[in-house]
C-alpha cells in the first residue's frame, strides 16, 4: 500500500475544503482524522472536507449510483458529518473536472441531502440546483450578548437560523456558537446567518457554522439567507409566480441565489483548486485514529 494520500485543497468564495480523491472508498478517514487533515496549524487547513467517493463504492450512496457517479462525503472541520455543502458542492464539481472526470456542462452529484444537478459554465462559474427549502414553523431567536433577534428557521438539508440585523458587526467575533432558542428546534445544531441589507434584492452576510465556526462563505447558508429575504420582502415566487434572484455577499466573495415558483432553488458561484500533494499514511493512521 502507498505511505501516501493524494490530497488537493479548493475554495468557493473562501469556503476552504481539504479535498481527498478516494474512489474504492478505501482511505479511513475518522472525525478526529478529518479534523487533523482541516486544523490550520497541524494539519492542511480547512473549513470541511470532501471525501471523493464512487456512489456504488459508499454505503451511505449507493441507491443514487445509477443517478450519479460520484458521492459527495462531506464532513465539517471538527469531523462531523453534515447533510449538504453548497460550496463543497461546486468545489466537488470543480475538482471532477480537475481530474478530467467529468468535461463543461451538466453533471449530476450526489450528497447526503439528496442528487444535486450541478453546470460547470465556461465562464468558470458554477450553478448548483439546490433543492427546495423547508420552513419549519415556530419562532427562533438568535442572541449574542445582549441583542436578540428574532430569526427564520430555513431547512436546506442543512439547519439554519437567519437573522435580519441592523450591523453585521452587532454578531461579535463569533468565536463561540451564537445561542438560538428553543434548542428544541434544532436537535442537531444550527448554522447561523447575520444578515443586512445592501440594495433591492441584495443582501450581505456572516455565519457561524455548525462544525466549523466562523466561515468566509456558506452556499447553503446564503440560499436560506434568500428563501428568507423573499418571504420577508414580499417576493415568495410561488406567490408572485415570478422567479427572484438575491445577490448575496459574503466575507469571501458573491453568491447569486434564484428561487423558482416551483421552489427550486439554484445558485451560482465560483470554485477553485488551489494546490495539490500528498499526505503521509503513517501520520494519518498513527497520530489520529
Ligand atoms: N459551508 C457549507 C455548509 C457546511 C455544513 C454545515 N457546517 C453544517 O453542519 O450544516 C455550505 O457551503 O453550504
Amino acid at each position: 500500500m502507498s505511505t501516501r494520500i493524494a490530497f488537493l485543497k479548493g475554495h468557493g468564495t473562501e469556503n476552504d475544503f481539504v479535498i481527498v480523491p478516494d474512489p474504492e472508498n478505501a482511505v479511513g478517514l475518522s472525525p478526529s482524522a478529518v479534523a487533523a487533515l482541516c486544523d490550520r496549524r497541524a494539519g492542511i487547513g480547512g473549513d470541511g472536507l470532501l471525501h471523493v467517493v464512487r456512489s456504488a463504492a459508499h454505503p451511505e450512496a449507493q441507491d443514487m449510483a445509477s443517478d450519479a457517479e460520484w458521492f459527495m462525503d462531506y464532513r465539517n472541520g471538527d469531523g462531523s458529518i453534515a447533510e449538504m455543502c453548497g460550496n463543497g458542492v461546486r468545489v466537488f464539481a470543480r475538482y471532477l473536472q480537475h481530474a478530467g472526470l467529468v468535461t463543461e456542462g451538466d453533471l449530476a452529484i450526489a450528497t447526503r441531502g439528496g442528487v444535486k444537478r450541478v453546470h460547470l459554465a465556461k465562464d468558470g462559474d458554477v450553478t448548483v440546483g439546490m433543492g427546495r427549502a423547508g420552513l419549519p414553523e415556530g419562532d427562533v431567536t438568535v442572541t449574542v450578548g445582549e441583542r436578540s433577534w428574532p430569526a427564520r428557521n430555513v431547512n436546506m438539508g442543512n439547519p439554519h437560523a437567519v437573522a435580519f440585523v441592523d450591523d453585521l458587526a452587532h454578531a461579535g467575533n463569533l468565536l463561540t456558537p451564537p445561542p438560538v432558542s428553543p434548542a428544541a428546534a434544532y436537535p442537531d445544531g444550527v448554522n447561523v446567518e447575520f444578515v443586512v441589507d445592501r440594495g433591492p434584492r441584495h443582501v450581505a452576510l456572516r455565519v457561524h457554522e455548525r462544525g466549523s465556526g466562523e466561515t468566509r462563505s456558506c452556499g447553503t447558508g446564503a440560499c436560506a439567507v434568500a428563501v428568507a429575504a423573499a418571504r420577508r420582502d414580499g417576493a415568495d415566487p410561488a406567490v408572485t409566480g415570478t422567479p427572484v434572484t438575491y445577490t448575496v455577499d459574503v466575507p469571501g466573495g458573491r453568491l447569486l441565489i434564484t428561487e423558482r415558483p416551483d421552489g427550486e432553488i439554484e445558485m451560482t458561484g465560483p470554485a477553485v483548486i488551489v494546490a495539490t500533494g500528498e499526505i503521509d499514511r503513517e501520520w494519518l493512521e498513527t497520530a489520529f485514529r
